[in-house]
């Protein structure tokens, strides 16, 4: 399978190449511009693994072997997806259950496979930006692999305190840097590393950011996951609420829905960082100054995936009445983890959000999914601020927990950070 880069078009490269080089020129994403056709029922009949190897065959194509592809999903893929039931027709589609807690464990970790058959063990620098869950699955997924170093750029002060530990107490091979900016700032400075083109070959400069289309791609497989785990008479009636902040999972999803996957409308849910609901409605692409909100992993103002929406809508294999955009505001994200926990079902603020905008959506025959993207326990303090009720932690962040944070701070500046990742090469 070619993937184009969206802005250069006469930029095309296969998978691994892909994979090897993160971004296009010209800051340019990587995405196909066909998406085969599956046998959808024979699909969902399949065991995760096996469909999800069977998904990422069809994407990747023979670039990889059959084989190959089965033993790099059977590495990565070690947890379940489950969908709970949380009321008549509407379900959470738990993807919290790997390592780190969260949604981006199934990315992180299959990318960690792509990359180590797209480069063997040769010199790799990894910069990645993360507003809260993409650093801590980044860097548990290459912690000590040999060849790679990991650098994991967040905004100081800004990610949930036990997101942070997670990543920023790992050392070794995992350096963290606490940026005096927001996530976009983050997100900038990684892409202006890739300009920087003898600095790209000195270091071996990748991203594991959903720049990188593998973590895109392995994503796709949790929504056939979702749809498998439906009533057989309610899965063409399905609709799937996203917590959006860089708009990875949503374009995962669209994926899902391009390759044949039942999926009838997705539900974009975003907090006050609005960029999209606004643009949905407006056409006018206005991203404002980033708000700090509850569910920070989403405090993101320019999102980079949105160009890959836009390319699906181009190339007619997503049409716009599939997408809804729907901001919810802080005082219904609190009333979402409340009611949530009122239905016996305890949450956060991501999912909260994402919840309450199904709400919104959702007409009477339909079925409802809205993503857990990130174990409650990760938002201890918000969580037992909203209810009132002490959370326990599982062992991941317990054991963290009480770690000293190893983070550099760091200006926004790209100068700052060449000069960091200079120093790295030398140490
Ligand atoms: N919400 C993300 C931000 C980075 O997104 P990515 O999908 O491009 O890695 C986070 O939690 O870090």
């Amino acid at each position: 399978m070619l993937l184009t880069n969206i802005k250069v078009p006469q930029e095309q490269v296969s998978f691994l190449q892909a994979v090897r080089q993160g971004l296009g020129v010209e800051q340019g994403l990587f995405f196909p511009t066909q998406w085969p056709k599956l046998d959808i029922d024979a699909l969902l009949a399949m065991p995760f693994v096996a469909r999800s190897s069977a998904i990422l065959q069809a994407l990747i194509g023979d670039e990889l072997s059959a084989a190959d592809i089965d033993a790099m999903v059977s590495q990565a893929f070690t947890f379940a997806a489950p969908l709970a039931s949380v009321a008549d027709d509407i379900s959470c589609l738990e993807l919290f259950h790997g390592p780190t807690l969260a949604f981006k464990d199934f990315g992180g970790r299959f990318m960690a496979q792509a990359l180590a058959k797209a480069q063997g063990e040769k010199k790799t620098t990894i910069v990645t930006a993360t507003s809260g869950d993409t650093g801590a699955a980044v860097a548990h997924a290459f912690y000590r692999q040999r060849g790679v170093q990991v650098v994991i750029l967040f905004p100081k002060g800004k990610i949930s305190p036990l997101q942070e530990k997670l990543f920023t107490t790992l050392g070794d091979n995992i350096t963290t840097l606490a940026v005096d900016g927001d996530f976009d700032q983050c997100q900038a400075l990684v892409k202006q590393v890739f300009d920087d083109k003898p600095l790209v070959q000195q270091l071996g400069i990748n991203s594991a950011n959903s720049i990188n289309i593998s973590r895109l791609f392995a994503q796709v497989c949790y929504y056939f996951e979702a749809v498998a785990q439906v009533p057989a008479a309610k899965r063409q009636q399905v609709v799937i609420a996203v917590p959006s902040g860089n708009f990875g999972n949503l374009t995962a999803g669209l994926i899902a829905k391009a390759m044949g996957l039942p999926i009838k409308r997705m539900v974009a849910a975003t907090n006050s960082n609005d960029t999209v609901p606004r643009y949905w409605r407006s056409g006018d692409w206005q991203p404002k100054a980033t708000v700090a909100t509850l569910s920070n992993a989403m405090d993101v103002a320019a999102p980079n995936n949105w160009p890959r929406v836009e390319a699906l809508l181009a190339q007619g294999v997503i049409k716009r009445d599939a997408i809804e955009a729907v901001m919810v505001d802080e005082d219904d994200t609190v009333l979402g983890v409340r009611q949530l926990y009122q239905l016996g079902y305890l949450s956060e603020p991501h999912a909260a959000v994402a919840y309450k905008a199904l709400k919104r959506s959702l007409q009477s025959g339909e079925y409802g999914i809205f993503l857990g993207t990130a174990h409650p326990a990760k938002f201890k303090e918000q969580v037992e601020n909203i209810l009132g009720t002490p959370i326990a932690l599982p062992e991941a962040l317990a054991r963290c927990a009480a770690e000293q944070s190893l983070s550099k701070e760091l200006p926004a500046s790209f100068t700052a950070l060449k000069q960091q990742l200079l120093t790295l090469e030398q140490a």
